[in-house]
């Protein structure tokens, strides 16, 4: 039976994982919340990683919120730069393989079709570079890793934009959206799913992976998508916004190419 440690577990995607992990009867988890294990203190990660020989380690914890990362840069850095090489230097160590998961927001967009895991990276906010560098990290420490990189990530979990939109439509407010930048939601589910499945078929494809859901969109579609799926389309005002302010500035397109 394989042993598999899952970082940040009570996060959206931490959650999706716990919610189908009884379906992988041949995997034997441990979920660690930011409480139990925190991967910008060493002495947290060996602790945990030492009460078991783990085969795999799914890092689902990270720093995500955009908008905050542009006010303390310094935090989100933290932990997604130097928390995540702490924890490639321990999977080094104990023989764990990792499977991180990294973000659209490596690019700046300026490609206009579909981005290759070739493809050059260059972030346009702080959350994307502290992503990239955790990326980085883990190429020069590790042989034996995973980086999906995935987006706009959403399910019944967490903070997401599915929730955001829903939640201001059954308020009956007005909506405002972007239509400016286009990328492809994914279901939380869904990249759950892919990674269980890497492990399950032990996989040996190590190095960058692309997985998103299929349709691409823009944040407008995306909300008219969500509007209709929860028949509220046409019964609260939906509008493309000309100027929502933002902090962050974000990727114009960053579809992902498998
Ligand atoms: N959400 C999205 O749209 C996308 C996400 N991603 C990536 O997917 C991954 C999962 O994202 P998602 O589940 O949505 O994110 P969430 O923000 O829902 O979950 C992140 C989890 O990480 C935990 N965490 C934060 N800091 C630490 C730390 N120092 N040590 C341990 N745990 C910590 C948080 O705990 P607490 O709440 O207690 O701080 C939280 O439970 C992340 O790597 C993210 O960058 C990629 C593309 C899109
Ligand atoms: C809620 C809302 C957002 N927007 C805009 C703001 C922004 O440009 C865009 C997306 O909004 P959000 O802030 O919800 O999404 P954002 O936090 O940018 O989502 C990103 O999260 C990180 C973690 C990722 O890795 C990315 O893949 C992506 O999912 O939509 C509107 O125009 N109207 C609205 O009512």
């Amino acid at each position: 039976m394989k042993s598999v440690l899952v970082t940040g577990a009570n996060g959206q995607l931490g959650q999706s994982i716990q919610k189908i992990a009884s379906s992988y009867p041949e995997l034997d988890f441990v979920f660690a919340s930011s409480n139990e294990l925190d991967i910008t203190d060493v002495t947290s990660i060996e602790k945990k990683l030492s009460i078991k020989a783990f085969s795999y380690c799914i890092n689902c914890a990270a720093y995500t919120n955009v908008e905050n990362a542009e006010k303390e840069p310094e935090k989100a850095f933290k932990v997604n730069s130097e928390g995540v090489k702490n924890l490639a230097t321990i999977c080094k160590e104990e023989q764990t393989v990792l499977i991180h998961i990294s973000t659209d927001y490596v690019f700046d967009g300026e490609k206009g079709s579909p981005y290759l895991v070739t493809d050059a990276t260059n972030p346009i906010n702080v959350y994307g570079a502290s992503k990239l560098e955790g990326e980085q990290h883990i190429q020069s420490l590790m042989r034996a890793y995973f980086i999906i990189r995935t987006s706009w990530l959403y399910s019944e979990f967490g903070k997401n934009f599915y929730k955001t939109i829903l939640q201001k439509a059954r308020e009956g407010a007005d909506l405002s959206v972007t239509d400016d930048q286009v990328g492809c939601p994914t279901h939380a589910g869904n990249l759950a799913k892919y990674v269980l499945n890497l492990i399950a078929g032990e996989s040996m494809h190590y190095g960058i992976h692309h997985f998103t859901d299929e349709k691409s969109l823009s944040w407008y579609g995306f909300a008219e998508e969500i509007l209709r799926e929860n028949n509220l389309f046409g019964k609260v005002q939906l509008e493309k916004a000309k100027n929502y302010r933002t902090f962050a500035r974000r990727p114009a397109y960053s579809v992902l190419k498998k």
